[in-house]
């Protein structure tokens, strides 16, 4: 228990330190600035109320000879004090952007130490880097305002505890220890606060994801076919009024906290002041000790309040911030040396893979041994969730096998960094991004580094692609942005584009085209792997697409997932999948004549194409053109 409390504090210690660190290293000398202004203003409060007593006491003993420069100091003070809060407005702001810029660095750089996709998978993970990425705006400033505000509380608690000490120590006593019971309630709402917030991050993920989904344009189509929109919009305020009901909880034990404390600090107040005001009433003390009084038992409640106030409002952005350094101190997912892997020279072996995404999990890939030869084409087949997407995840190290191990050439992978690794590898992936981006830009994030040493190489792949007619003929060419979202575009190579143009939307089969192009843009990667390259392209664009893969792919490692088995025939092996085994490999003309599978499947196809060409069953009007060789319809 002692040993829990314990390493809560060193964590909270450190998660201090963490944000007192970013903001002082963020903005150095306005922090130094805004240290000197604390000071100053924790000092001035006590500083007026001794100069406001000495005045009156002068003006009521009718002493004339320092009134003046009493006067003028008090106007000094005054006038410094309302000055420092506009010169604090503005260094809290300078110095919160600069902070907000430095946390959100670290936080996106702590992200992508974690190169594999698990952790991104983990939803305890996911709710942590909401909370960090909400925190890391205004949360370090604030922590560190927080922590300045509390030194400046008590630079006034100090002054104003010695100054109503002189006048009544029953009083000051009285005072601070009423502090005690109100400092436990605070940290008890705290934690409760706290607690609160980490509950509902699951309900306020979900409402997020509701909200996003309802602007959605991909999502738009089908929320108005079916009807959605209604049924989102009550899970989103379901979810809303979940976390509201939460946080209102949590107010209400605020109010009446906050209420009771505030009856007890009057209590005290009035029992002071009728105590002084009728001693001094019996010529015990002056009309300035009155005024002190009054200044001090303000003075120290409202600095004890403030500092009650820092640490309940510092409170709850520190539990958050915790999740912020959580995320910043979370070992990288994936190691590996940092050398790179040598080209491919004998091949990739899965051997004995086991893989299932998590302990609780069925097993997803079951036994596999494979091996794809350097400078070998091998196709993998089977059913919808059969694991042919997941073998090609663990080929890029995306995950790690559960058992058993993927070499490259003779070397497991994961002692290779995964970078260098996947640097090797040019893919197109089933799930495909469409980046709100140009044209050009969407073909050069397949490799920043070749797009900007090479200024033709973006249109070679779109060539390669077969997509470079279509994009070289938008409004802007290259340039225009493949975007309703984002109408206007700035080159990617910073030139401004030749006047505005409204963004285009590109059909799916182009889009699929422009995802192959960013993946032949790694023209020397060692493996290509095509993961349904051409599911969305039409007869002609597929057969022309497979013509020039296949030119592509001759003399090079790869590997093609595809339905449609016409278009893996030519492979030098095919590997059939069936529930995560391997049931069945060898060329197209083995597997025909081992009439297992793979021959009940491909004659289901070409069954579909002799159906569509006899006399009676098709082709109908305005249907598909015959297709050519190598053109199926999907399994
Ligand atoms: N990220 C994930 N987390 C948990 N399970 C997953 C994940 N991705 C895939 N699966 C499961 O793994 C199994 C294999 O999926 P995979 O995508 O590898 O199949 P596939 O053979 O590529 O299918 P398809 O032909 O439909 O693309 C499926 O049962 C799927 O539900």
């Amino acid at each position: 228990m002692a040993s829990g409390r314990a390493a809560a504090a060193v964590r909270g210690l450190r998660t201090l330190t963490a944000a007192l660190a970013l903001y002082t290293r963020a903005a150095p000398l306005l922090a130094a600035l805004r240290l000197v202004i604390v000071l100053a203003t924790g000092l001035a409060p006590v500083a007026t109320a001794w100069l406001t007593a000495a005045l009156i006491d002068d003006l009521t003993a009718q002493r004339t000879g320092r009134v003046g420069t009493l006067a003028l100091l008090l106007a000094g003070v005054g006038g410094a004090a309302a000055l420092s809060g506009y010169v604090t407005a503005f260094v809290e702001r300078e110095i919160g952007r600069r902070v907000s810029l430095a946390a959100q660095e670290r936080l996106f750089a702590a992200v992508s130490r974690q190169r594999g996709l698990a952790r991104l998978e983990d939803p305890g993970f996911h709710d942590r880097l909401r909370l960090a990425q909400q925190v890391s705006g205004a949360g370090p400033a604030a922590l560190a305002e927080a922590a300045l505000g509390v030194v400046q509380a008590l630079l006034i608690v100090g002054g104003f505890t010695a100054s109503l000490l002189t006048l009544s120590p029953l009083v000051t006593v009285l005072v601070l220890a009423s502090t005690a019971p109100a400092l436990a309630a605070q940290l008890t709402l705290v934690r409760k606060r706290g607690a609160m917030v980490l509950d509902t991050a699951p309900n306020l993920r979900r409402q997020t994801f509701y909200t996003l989904l309802l602007m959605d344009l991909r999502a738009a189509k089908e929320i108005r076919l079916y009807g959605l929109g209604g049924y989102f919009r009550g899970r989103m305020l379901t979810e809303l009024r979940t976390a509201q009901r939460g946080e209102s909880r949590v107010d209400r034990a605020t109010l009446l906290t906050d209420g009771s404390l505030s009856l007890l600090t009057t209590g005290i107040a009035a029992a002071a002041l009728y105590g002084v005001a009728l001693r001094i009433a019996h010529g015990h003390g002056t009309a300035g000790d009155l005024a002190v009084l009054v200044a001090a038992l303000a003075g120290l409640q409202g600095a004890l309040a403030g500092v009650l106030a820092q640490i309940a409002g510092a409170g709850q952005v520190f539990t958050v911030f915790t999740h912020y350094t959580a995320i910043l101190d979370a070992p990288a997912d994936l190691t590996g040396t940092d050398a790179p892997p040598p080209g491919l020279r004998d091949g990739i072996r899965f051997e004995h893979v086991w893989f299932r995404y998590s302990a609780a999990g069925d097993w997803v890939l079951r036994d596999i041994d494979l091996t794809i030869g350097a400078g070998r084409s091998l196709a993998l087949v089977g059913l919808n969730g059969a694991g042919k997407s997941t073998l090609v995840k663990l080929l890029c190290r995306l995950y790690e096998p559960t058992r058993g191990r993927v070499t490259w050439d003779g070397v497991d992978i994961r002692s290779l960094d995964p970078d260098l690794l996947r640097a090797r590898i040019g893919a197109v992936f089933q799930d495909f991004m469409c980046y709100d981006l140009s044209a050009y830009d969407n073909i050069a994030l397949g490799g920043l580094d070749r797009a900007a040493a090479d200024p033709g190489a973006v249109e070679r792949a779109a060539t390669r692609a077969g997509v470079h007619p279509e994009l070289a003929g938008l409004p802007a060419g290259y340039d225009t942005m493949l975007s309703l979202v984002f109408q206007d575009s700035r080159t990617p190579r910073g030139v401004p584009a030749a006047g505005r143009f409204g963004g285009v939307s590109l059909s799916g089969g182009q889009w699929q085209r422009v995802a192959l192009a960013r993946a032949l843009l790694r023209s020397d990667a060692d493996v290509l792997v095509l993961d349904e390259p051409s599911s969305g392209l039409d007869a002609e664009a597929e057969a022309e697409i497979h013509q020039r893969l296949r030119e592509l792919r001759s003399g090079r490692t790869s590997l093609l997932i595809s339905h449609r088995l016409g278009t893996v025939r030519d492979a030098d092996r095919i590997v059939v999948l069936d529930g995560g085994r391997i049931t069945e490999a060898g060329d197209h003309a083995s597997l025909l004549a081992a009439d297992g599978t793979y021959a009940r499947l491909f004659r289901l196809q070409a069954d579909g194409y002799r159906a569509a060409g006899t006399p009676g069953a098709g082709p109908r009007e305005g249907a598909a053109p015959p297709v050519t060789a190598g053109q199926q319809p999907q399994l």
